[in-house]
């Protein structure tokens, strides 16, 4: 199925590219640095990069703001929250938290790509309080106690 996003280019962006696919089968839009002037990361520190763009998407959908495994590899720069998560009620700008976990100063130049946006169905839940929760094998067994490591 093919879901109609509204984007909206926001005023004083009219450079910056809109979120695009760098293949025809790739999963995320890349997402474009709205940054006025080359902003460095220094190592450890962590950014609100503006992308120039707001969007509104149908109630069932979700976007997410994950890490480009180039930028992740080459020099440490990912999301922070990642994914991040953009609500369908969301009309404001998105941002992209990066955070530069690599050794070395990286630059953000304008109108480079800088994350990418996964957009996703979310089901619509309704969460039922109970008293008692029904059995399983697993039980309250978590955080590895199936293995030794
Ligand atoms: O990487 C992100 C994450 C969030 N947002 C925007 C869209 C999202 O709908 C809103 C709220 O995000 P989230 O729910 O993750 O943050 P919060 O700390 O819970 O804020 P809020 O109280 O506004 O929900 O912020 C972004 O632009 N980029
Ligand atoms: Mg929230």
């Amino acid at each position: 199925m093919t879901y109609d996003v509204e984007i909206k280019q926001l005023p004083g962006n009219e450079d910056i590219s809109l979120p695009a696919k760098m293949s025809e089968l790739a999963a995320g839009f890349d997402l474009y640095a709205a940054v006025t002037e080359p902003l460095v990361i220094e190592p450890g520190q962590r950014v609100l990069v503006p992308t120039g763009f707001a969007m509104a998407m149908p109630a069932q959908l979700e976007a997410q703001i994950r890490p480009r495994s180039g930028l992740a590899y080459k020099h440490g720069i990912t999301c922070l929250n990642t994914p991040g998560t953009i609500d369908a009620d969301y009309r404001g700008e998105v941002k992209v938290l990066l955070i530069n976990l690599g050794q070395t100063p990286f630059t953000i130049e304008r109108n480079e790509r800088i994350a990418q946006m996964v957009i996703q169905v979310v089901p619509q839940v309704r969460l039922v309080t109970v008293d008692e929760l029904s059995e399983t094998v697993r039980g309250a067994g978590g955080f590895g106690h199936t293995g030794t490591k």
